[in-house]
């Protein structure tokens, strides 16, 4: 996030532009904590996690009041476009802003790149990143010890961080939300290994999909193989950024700033074929996510 706030404040300083940071997300836009920024406020920032603007869940900018208190501020402090950094529910707030003839626009940073009308999303190949470096650290003593290891990724309703980072870390079996999983399969594929010698197994579980312990407990029973559980958690949501996601969110970011000066709003960035790309926020909205049952598929051939 913080490459994207880096281009966005650079390119519009660049073009002359005054420009604010609006700390906490939609919290501080409606508790009015807003700062002036200039080159030196994103110096330095380009390789750091997390996002130094902050960020926070609001529940009062969903309310009537709340809104209203935000658009308050927004006039207040003349502010005449918003660029949001989120996920589809930030997107429902910026489109609310740009009804509302607030000049918005959207760039798509979750880990869980479940935005449909974008290929990826800011942070998702760094989480992904994070999740296939600790699948490898787990793979060892997975060897070692003769067990099965189940590690549990985030990615909320999405199971693309549980896909990517599956395939990179040469998971035997991936779980996701999207496809229906048969516990039956995965204790074959874990007897099957066995049998010809594989000391390790690694299964990776998207969040939501089930209890990794009782998932275990299942393994352990059908295969009589030792299996232990890591939950990785927001490990996954901090760390250095991938250089692909610092190069989308220059690209993105600078991209969000120009439409702004073209005078557009209600416009979402994305990434399609390598190519920065944007559309109605509405439109991108509904735009449903498909999984990827292809590379899922590729999943399974290679850990056959
Ligand atoms: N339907 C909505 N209308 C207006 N604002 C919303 C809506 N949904 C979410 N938001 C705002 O966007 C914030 C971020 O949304 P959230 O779903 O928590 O994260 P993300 O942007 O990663 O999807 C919420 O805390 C809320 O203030
Ligand atoms: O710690 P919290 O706020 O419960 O959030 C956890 C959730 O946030 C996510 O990490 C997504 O976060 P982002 O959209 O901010 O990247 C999900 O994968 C996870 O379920």
């Amino acid at each position: 996030m913080n490459a994207a706030i880096r281009a966005v404040i650079r390119t519009a300083i660049f073009n002359n532009i005054n420009i604010v940071g609006i700390k906490q997300g939609y919290e501080g836009l409606i508790n009015g904590e807003i700062e002036e920024m200039n080159l030196s406020s994103v110096a330095d920032i380009i390789h750091r996690g997390g996002t130094i603007l902050r960020s926070s869940r609001s529940e009062e900018f969903m309310t009537e009041e709340g809104f209203k208190r935000a658009l308050n501020v927004i006039k207040v402090f003349g502010i005449n476009g918003i660029i949001v950094l989120g996920g589809d529910g930030s997107f429902k707030g910026a489109r609310k802003l740009a009804n509302a003839g607030v000049p918005t626009m959207g760039i798509p940073c979750t880990i869980d790149n479940d935005m449909g009308y974008t290929d990826y999303t800011i942070g998702f190949f760094t989480a992904v990143e994070t999740a296939a470096e600790a699948i490898g650290k787990i793979r060892d003593t997975s060897t070692s010890h003769g067990r099965a290891n189940i590690i549990e990724v985030m990615g909320r309703n999405s199971g693309d961080i549980a896909l990517y980072s599956g395939i990179s870390g040469g998971a035997e079996s991936i779980i996701v939300p999207e496809i229906k999983f048969n516990i039956d399969e995965v204790i074959k594929r874990a007897i099957r290994g066995r049998n010809r010698g594989k000391l390790h197994h690694i299964i990776v579980l998207a969040e939501g999909v089930g209890n990794p312990y009782d998932l275990a407990e299942d393994i352990k029973e059908g295969s009589d193989i030792d299996t232990r559980v890591t939950i990785l958690g927001h490990v996954q949501r901090g760390g250095t950024p991938t250089s692909f996601d610092r190069i989308m969110a220059s690209e993105m970011g600078r991209r969000a700033v120009e439409l702004l000066l073209e005078g557009k709003s209600g416009r979402a960035l994305g990434i399609k074929c390598n190519k920065v790309m944007d559309l109605d926020i509405i439109e991108a909205l509904d735009i449903e996510k498909k999984f990827n049952e292809e590379m899922y598929e590729t999943a399974k051939i290679l850990s056959i």
